[in-house]
């Protein structure tokens, strides 16, 4: 019998952020694990007009569930959605929902968190760090607590190069900080925002580092863990390969990648991308709760779960394979064909976003505005340019997280624990991982249906062809323009041509198309003499057309 397992059995469980991309995974995995738990309790904002139970109903009814739904039928009443605000005094939690929840909570899982980049200081404050000490409170208060756990970020430091698994001091307290902005102006904390972050690239990091100082503070006597997760992408294995329902992180990369939109991207092409999958984290979060309850530690462990440090896989590779999967298994409907370059510098982003962006941005809309249509793709494009300018900051740096308590907890796991509660990311392979994130994306993001894989080549085959048009039109417009009128370029074309010409007649053809030399086929001698300047070819002269007519006229004035 698995300890993990069994520990969770019985247990009144609090989740916040249960309905965000990591939470979901955990209830599915407590359910599928642990199906003779007590109840879990999910703090819940009513959300685009849907009330709580049916936001509950949409969380329990997609395909994720499907397997826990089999081994614990009755999920729908062991889950207890409580109406909550993060952002409101007292969690916006009623009087009743309280009581409740300091009665018989054992476990809090505390996930919500804003992970907007762009947040402002205020909003991100509340959430990641006030409603995180209201939480506290609230947990100091719970007689049958045993552990809480606290999802962090490994990037709330990404101002270190190395980190290690401690908590570091901000530079400001968070309590200072708190109290300030209760009566600062907006503007004002626009404003200073900058300097508090220092060198932090974001609000979000930042408050998570504030968010971890305010944990250490006010724990008290609690008994807590924090979970410091990198970039968390697709399930690796559980429930099954590939599951993702939203755009951050890696997701909407990919998807803007395959859909031929981003084609470029400034990045240090062998730096590490620092991807974990999701269901690992989440063994790793379960198994995390079982120790700090069962051994309680003396201080506060600090858990990091990253992937550079035992199985590194560069964003080159990363690239390499999210094209040859769109490859294989094309996204319907692409705007260009999927390609991956990366640059280094600022001035050759620029280019590449004005050439390989912008443009045919623009050109397209200017092909929907002439069929009457709308035009929309300049639009789409600044906001994915504006979308990676947020997250290039994690594609060009490097970091080392040491992952000490990580691996000493995986060392003290039974053999069964290991193969249910998987954390090992040495075992993870990227080819097989990233195939399955890209089909993973297109199939339960994009909702796009396998079946349409044959129509989506097709298309992509069109896009091909119209590449080559486009190309060639604009190769024979330039040619026209600079041949006609100046002589350097004609003679720079001749030294072209003659060189290539040489080339091109070495390369042996096959001997079905080979003619014997001096057999009554065009060769130096017998060429008619208008041919100018590029006698000595009769590989030239079969079939160059266009081109190389207007080369003739312009070369034998
Ligand atoms: C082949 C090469 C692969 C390379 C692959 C590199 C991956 C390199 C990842 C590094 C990632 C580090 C992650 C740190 C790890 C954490 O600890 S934090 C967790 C991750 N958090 C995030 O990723 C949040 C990032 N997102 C944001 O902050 C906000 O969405 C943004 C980027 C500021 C945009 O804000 P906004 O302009 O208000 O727009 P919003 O309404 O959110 O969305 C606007 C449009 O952008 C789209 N969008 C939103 N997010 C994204 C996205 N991430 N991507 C694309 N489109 C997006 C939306 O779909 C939406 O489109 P429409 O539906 O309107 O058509
Ligand atoms: N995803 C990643 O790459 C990483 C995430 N993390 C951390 O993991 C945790 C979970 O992240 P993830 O699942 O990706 O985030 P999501 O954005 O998918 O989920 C956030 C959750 O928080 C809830 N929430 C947000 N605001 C409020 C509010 N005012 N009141 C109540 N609930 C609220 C959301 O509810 P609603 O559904 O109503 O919006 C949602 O359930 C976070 O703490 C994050 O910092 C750490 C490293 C990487």
């Amino acid at each position: 019998m698995s300890a993990i397992a069994a520990y969770y059995g019985g247990k009144s469980i609090l989740i916040t952020g249960a309905t965000g991309f990591m939470g979901k995974v955990l209830v599915e995995k407590l359910f599928r694990t642990s199906p003779d738990l007590k109840v879990i309790y999910i703090l819940v904002r009513p959300k685009a007009g849907q009330s709580l139970q049916q936001r509950v109903s949409q969380m329990i009814n997609c395909k994720l569930f499907e397997k826990a739904k089999e081994i614990c039928p009755n999920i729908f009443e062991k889950i207890r959605p409580i109406y909550a605000d993060l952002t409101k005094p007292d969690l916006g939690i009623s009087k009743e929902d309280l009581e409740e929840l300091l009665d018989h909570t054992n476990i809090i899982f505390h996930c919500a968190a804003t992970v907007r980049f762009d947040d402002s200081l205020r909003h991100a404050l509340q959430l990641n760090v006030i409603a995180t000490q209201q939480l506290l409170l609230m947990a100091s208060q719970m007689p049958k607590l045993e552990v809480f756990i606290h999802f962090s970020t490994a990037y709330a430091n990404c101002n270190l190069k190395h980190i290690d698994e401690v908590i570091y001091p901000c530079s400001v307290e968070p309590k200072k900080l708190i109290d300030s902005v209760e009566w600062l102006d907006d503007s004002i904390i626009e404003e200073i925002t900058p300097k508090l972050i220092e060198n932090r690239p974001n609000t979000y990091t930042y408050t998570k580092a504030l968010g971890e100082m305010v944990v250490y503070q006010e724990s008290g006597n609690l008994n807590i863990a924090i979970i410091r997760p990198s970039i968390v992408g697709a399930s690796w294995q559980e429930p099954f390969p590939g599951w993702v329902d939203n755009l951050n992180g890696p997701s909407g990369l990919i998807i803007a990648t395959g859909k031929g939109f981003l084609r470029a991207i400034k990045a240090t092409p062998r730096a590490v991308a620092d991807v974990v999958p999701v269901d690992l984290v989440i063994n790793l979060t379960l198994a995390v709760g079982w120790h700090t309850a069962v051994h309680r530690p003396k201080s506060i462990l600090i858990y990091h779960c990253t992937s550079g440090s035992l199985n590194p896989c560069s964003w080159i590779d990363l690239g390499f394979q999210v094209l040859a999967t769109f490859e294989k298994a094309p996204l319907e409907k692409a705007f260009r064909r999927p390609k991956a370059d990366f640059t280094t510098n600022s001035f050759s982003t620029y280019l590449w976003n004005t050439i390989s962006h912008m443009a045919p941005a623009v050109i397209y809309d200017f092909y929907l505005r002439l069929t009457g249509r709308k035009p929309r793709m300049a639009k789409l494009m600044n906001r994915m340019l504006k979308t990676i300018s947020m997250l290039e900051y994690f594609i060009n740096h490097s970091w080392e997280w040491s992952t000490y308590n990580t691996e000493m907890l995986m060392s003290q796991l039974s053999n069964e624990d290991q193969k249910l509660f998987n954390f090992d990311v040495r075992h993870l392979n990227w080819l097989e991982y990233t195939e399955n994130y890209c089909i993973g994306v297109k199939k339960y993001l994009l909702k796009e249906d396998m079946a349409g894989i044959p129509a989506a080549k097709k298309h992509l085959r069109m896009l091909r062809n119209i590449y080559y048009l486009f190309n060639t039109v604009v190769f024979l417009i330039i040619w026209r323009f600079f041949i006609a009128r100046s002589q350097m370029a004609r003679n720079i074309w001749y030294f072209v041509m003659k060189g290539s010409q040489k080339n091109h007649c070495t390369v042996p053809r096959s001997t079905k198309t080979r003619r014997p030399i001096n057999s009554g086929g065009e060769t130096d001698e017998n060429l008619p003499k208008d041919r100018g300047l590029v006698q000595g070819s009769s590989c030239l002269t079969s079939d160059t057309g266009f081109p190389l007519a207007r080369f003739r006229q312009s070369t034998s004035i």
